[in-house]
């Protein structure tokens, strides 16, 4: 079912966190190992701690988990905007993940730059073949951005599967983001989102007119794998039917 809706915010994370490790377990059985790319902003927090809990953290062999970030604010890695030390605090120190299995930007490098190092980083690590994510855990802004997919910006025309630098005039600042080609290879999508807030943005991007510029989720549709949303009951108010 690609809709999860629950009641709380609790029974949400909890689904989604048995969906991520349903996710790992099927791709280290099938190939070996499991790639996932985080989010960042102010949801997956929770998801992360309850990863990292007692309740979870036997549930997947850690060793075998390759860790991206699907988006990044264009900042040092020790400033508390960063999606990388919070996913940092909240899961990967706690589960003692090897470094070598975690790929942060480097965001000490200018934007564009920083943006061309990972998409090299990332197409290494999948060569020879195309990258593709097992699983890419997503954020839906109230704006309807995710990733760092904003409205109106130029990233959201982007036709390659890459990492792109992109100014984001409504927060001033520089974001690093995948583009949407390549989220769209991946074997699995997962929006997370909660809160009445969002409401709005969840019901534009599911069942709104077609218009990515204004509603950039709208561009998540992966071509060979599948999308589920894992949403509050206050997220899913106003959604029809
Ligand atoms: O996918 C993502 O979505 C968020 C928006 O989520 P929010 O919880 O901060 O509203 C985005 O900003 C984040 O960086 C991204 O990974």
């Amino acid at each position: 079912m690609p809709l999860h809706i629950h009641p709380t915010i609790e029974a949400t994370l909890h689904d989604l966190a048995d969906y991520f490790v349903g996710k790992a377990r099927e791709a280290i059985t099938a190939r070996g190992r499991f790639v996932v790319a985080l989010s960042g902003g102010s949801s997956p927090k929770k998801l992360y701690e309850l990863l990292a809990s007692s309740s979870y953290r036997d549930q997947i062999a850690w060793p075998e988990v390759y860790f991206f970030f699907g988006d990044e604010r264009n900042v040092p890695r020790t400033d508390p905007q960063s999606n990388y030390l919070m996913a940092k605090t909240a899961l990967l120190a706690p589960l003692g993940i090897a470094d070598d299995h975690i790929f942060a930007f480097r965001t000490e490098l200018a934007p564009t730059a920083a943006a061309a190092a990972y998409t090299t980083e990332i197409n290494a690590f999948f060569s020879p073949k195309p990258a593709r994510f097992d699983l890419v855990l997503l954020g839906l802004g109230d704006n309807s951005h995710t990733a760092s997919l904003f409205p109106h910006t130029e990233v959201l025309r982007a036709t390659t599967a890459e990492v792109q630098a992109v100014f984001v005039p409504e927060v001033d600042m520089y974001r690093l983001t995948f583009t949407a080609p390549l989220i769209n290879q991946a074997r699995a999508v997962a929006f997370l989102v909660f809160g009445a807030d969002k409401a709005a943005a969840v019901r534009r991007v599911r069942q709104g007119p077609r218009n990515a510029e204004e509603f950039p989720a709208q561009l998540i549709m992966p071509s060979a794998g599948e999308r589920r949303w894992f949403l509050d009951a206050p997220a899913a108010a106003d959604l029809a039917g």
